[in-house]
């Protein structure tokens, strides 16, 4: 099974170009079409009432509104539950399932996620979309379910630490409750953030960590950290067949513009001229990877089959003065000119100083690499912001 997977997702990479020779529409994961998925102005959508005579976007000639998913026979084809699905991270999982033919249920409370990143997908007879808090039980019949649902920004989480807690442990339990009943493979959504501010570098998934318990960041890190105990303990106790992914930084489009990470506000304000906030003294340090190459990780690792916990992030690590100057450097390449300036504030309580996994079991494991660097990426996430920021009134 992971081989076909593989197969799928490599031919992506072949040329990172819009023009991609190899790229046909056959192809369930060609970056040309995933970019159209998020790169589209929306003023370049089609605008009609009238659904019976809606313009063909995506294939032209083709009966579908949609982009054109991949027919799977009924042995291959999964019934998929994600969590969050309508998140940044999410959202574009749910376009990679999509595409590569899967039977999809986007389960999202809409905190933090957005009906906008899968608008693309309603309607569509592989698509369900469903407004539901993972803190309340609910029964679907899935083969898998990747759990996503918590939000991740450290702004958002510590806006309702309580509620980030419940989502920790209780969204977690229900989503293995169901996976026990259904006899459904379960991915969890963990993070680096288990590791608290590490004295380990870089950082080996048998690192136990280095948390706070009582801190700002508690609520998220503990709430992940208990997430892990509670898929463990029903591996151990009722065979549910369990895979835990830690995500490093991850960036990309679709992020949300209130985001408070910094790469969106990094980009945003760069974008605006306006001067960029390096919380502290600007020396701490990221590993960025873009979103692409973790929903990669993903999906390998669902169809793998490796129990133990797997980092997906990348080696390439920056301090973060040095991560906002290439950021203004990328928005001058894009806009021909940006007169913002790094201006340093207070440090955040409990801000991890250096981060940067050790994605070696990854690569054994799964044969995952990161394929984009961080300018690449960052120069799409560019493009992204601003066609977002030119459409809003
Ligand atoms: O991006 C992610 O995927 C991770 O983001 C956060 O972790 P954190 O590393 O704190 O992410 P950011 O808020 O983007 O901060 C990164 C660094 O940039 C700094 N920062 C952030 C925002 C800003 O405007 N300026 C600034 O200097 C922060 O102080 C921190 O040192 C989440 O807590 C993780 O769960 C998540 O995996």
């Amino acid at each position: 099974m992971v081989d076909s997977v593989r197969a799928s997702l490599k031919h992506r990479y072949s040329s990172f170009t819009e023009q991609s020779p190899h790229e046909t529409l056959e192809d369930p994961v060609s970056l040309s079409t995933l970019r159209k998925l998020y790169l589209t102005p929306h003023s370049a959508l089609p605008h009609t009432t009238d659904r019976e005579n809606i313009t063909i976007t995506y294939q032209p000639g083709a009966l579908s509104p949609y982009p054109p998913v991949k027919l799977l026979n009924p042995i291959e084809k999964k019934r998929v539950l994600v969590t969050g699905g309508a998140g940044f991270v999410g959202s574009h999982l749910v376009d990679r399932l999509m595409l590569m033919g899967h039977s999809v249920i986007c389960l999202d409370n809409f905190f933090t996620g957005s009906k906008a990143n899968v608008a693309h997908w309603i309607g569509h007879p592989n698509f369900e979309l469903i407004r539901h808090d993972v803190v309340d039980p609910i029964l679907v019949e899935v083969d898998q379910i990747y759990h996503l649902a918590c939000p991740a920004s450290p702004v958002h989480y510590q806006s309702n630490p309580v509620k980030t807690l419940k989502t920790g442990f209780f969204g977690t339990y229900n989503m293995l409750g169901l996976s026990k009943r259904v006899k459904a493979r379960f991915l969890l959504a963990s993070t680096s953030e288990i590791y608290g501010d590490p004295e380990e570098h870089p950082q080996k998934e048998s690192y136990w960590g280095h948390v706070n318990c009582v801190g700002p960041r508690a609520c998220y890190d503990e709430g992940k950290r208990v997430a892990e105990t509670l898929a463990y303990s029903y591996h151990r106790q009722d065979n549910v067949d369990v895979r835990v992914a830690r995500i490093f930084n991850t960036f990309g489009p679709r992020m949300n513009w209130n985001d408070g990470r910094v790469v969106s506000n990094f980009i945003l304000q760069a974008l605006k001229d306006e001067d960029l906030t390096v919380y502290g003294n600007g020396k701490s340090t990221r590993s960025f990877q873009y979103v692409h190459d973790l929903v990669d990780g993903l999906i390998l690792l669902m169809n793998s089959d490796c129990k133990e916990p797997v980092n997906i992030g990348t080696q390439e690590e920056f301090t973060i003065d040095q991560f906002a100057e290439m950021v203004i450097e990328l928005v001058k390449r894009a806009t021909g000119k940006c007169e913002s300036k790094l201006i340093h504030m207070p440090a955040l309580e409990d801000d991890p100083q250096r981060r940067k996994p050790d994605n070696s079991r990854a690569k054994e494991r799964l044969n995952w690499e990161p394929k984009w660097n961080v300018v690449d990426g960052l120069a799409e996430t560019v493009k992204y912001f601003k066609i977002q920021l030119e459409e809003r009134p």
